[in-house]
């Protein structure tokens, strides 16, 4: 559901700090109307911070951005009417109401807001007398999901949206932000959930250590940088004509025991010569790269 123009949001060069902590050193993305984006990266790598200042809510100190063609820094005003903003936990006065609570944000709206729809949809029709203070913390997180998409949003920033949900409320979760990208709301996705970046985002931005250290889809990030497909099996074989396999890129060894490295054609080669020498190793086993090889990869991880 792309569209094509001006993105909706794009940021060039963003730093921001905290007295002497350099929050975000260097951050540059664009995400195009429709286009939900995933901000991934390790704790305190600048994600919050990234998001916070592409709503108005912080400072920059330096750098370009736009979101819907508004700067964030002189007209927030008009930004947060076409935006919805995920609050952080105890945003809300505990005494406030979850209906009452609704019906605040749909106030500030165009009155679009069908308030029974909203709380059906986040599983809160039960609760909506209930104080928010009463709320259990994935209740809470699902109420902070429904205030943001109220309005009906042209964009959403969800920080972390499914931390603390269950199971069954985050695949809830993931139907919705999917029938989101079908209205064509842009969605702009800070997780630290692989699996959930992996289904819900059209691209990713990887961060550490404040800059953006690699962007692309799922698909993209996997093959640039999973490491490609390995393959584990005992047999008796050469070192030096394993290696010289085409697309073969590195060969291990334990004893009898092999681990080897490369692209889907070095694959094809290996079964090929082992079939050729008569050996069908019973232990064989083939891992193909997944999002998580590829982003322990770029944050500098241990791959488990
Ligand atoms: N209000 C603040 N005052 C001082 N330092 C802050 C503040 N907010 C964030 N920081 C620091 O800035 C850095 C980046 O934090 P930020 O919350 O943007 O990272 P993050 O990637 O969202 O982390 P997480 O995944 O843990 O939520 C961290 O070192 C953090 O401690």
């Amino acid at each position: 559901m792309r569209a094509a123009g001006t993105p909706d949001v794009v940021v060039h060069g963003l730093r921001k700090s905290y007295g002497t902590v350099r929050a975000v050193a260097d951050v540059s993305f664009e995400v195009e109307r429709g286009e939900v984006l995933g901000i991934l990266g390790p704790n305190g790598s600048g994600k919050t911070t990234t998001v916070e200042c592409l709503q108005g809510l912080r400072r920059p100190d330096g750098g370009d951005l736009t979101v819907l063609g508004l700067d964030p820094r002189t007209q927030v005003r008009q930004l947060r009417r076409l935006i919805g903003s995920q609050l952080q936990d105890s945003a809300l006065p505990d005494r406030l109401r979850v209906v009452e609570a609704v019906r605040l944000f749909a106030s500030v709206g165009e009155g679009r807001a069908d308030v029974d729809a909203l709380l059906a949809d986040w599983g809160l029709a039960a609760k909506r007398s209930a104080a928010f203070g009463t709320l259990s913390g994935g209740q809470r997180q699902r109420l902070f999901i429904a205030l943001a998409l109220v309005n009906r949003p042209r964009l959403v920033f969800l920080d972390e949206m499914t931390t603390g949900l269950d199971p069954e409320a985050r695949r809830e979760a993931w139907r919705l932000i999917a029938r989101l990208r079908e209205l064509g709301t842009t969605v702009v996705l800070v997780t630290h959930f692989l699996d959930e970046a992996e289904r819900l985002c059209d691209r990713l931005v990887v961060v550490r250590d404040g800059a953006v250290v690699a962007a692309g889809t799922p698909a993209e990030l996997v093959a640039a940088h999973g490491g490609g497909v390995t393959a584990t099996f005992t047999a008796d074989l050469d070192d030096a004509e394993l290696g010289a396999l085409p697309g073969v890129t590195s060969v291990g060894r334990r004893g009898r025991a092999y681990e080897v490295r490369g692209d889907a054609a070095a694959l094809l080669h290996l079964g090929h010569l082992l079939v050729g020498r008569g050996t069908v190793p019973t232990d064989l086993r083939v891992h193909q790269p997944t999002l998580e090889d590829a982003y322990l990869a770029l944050v500098g991880a241990e791959r488990r």
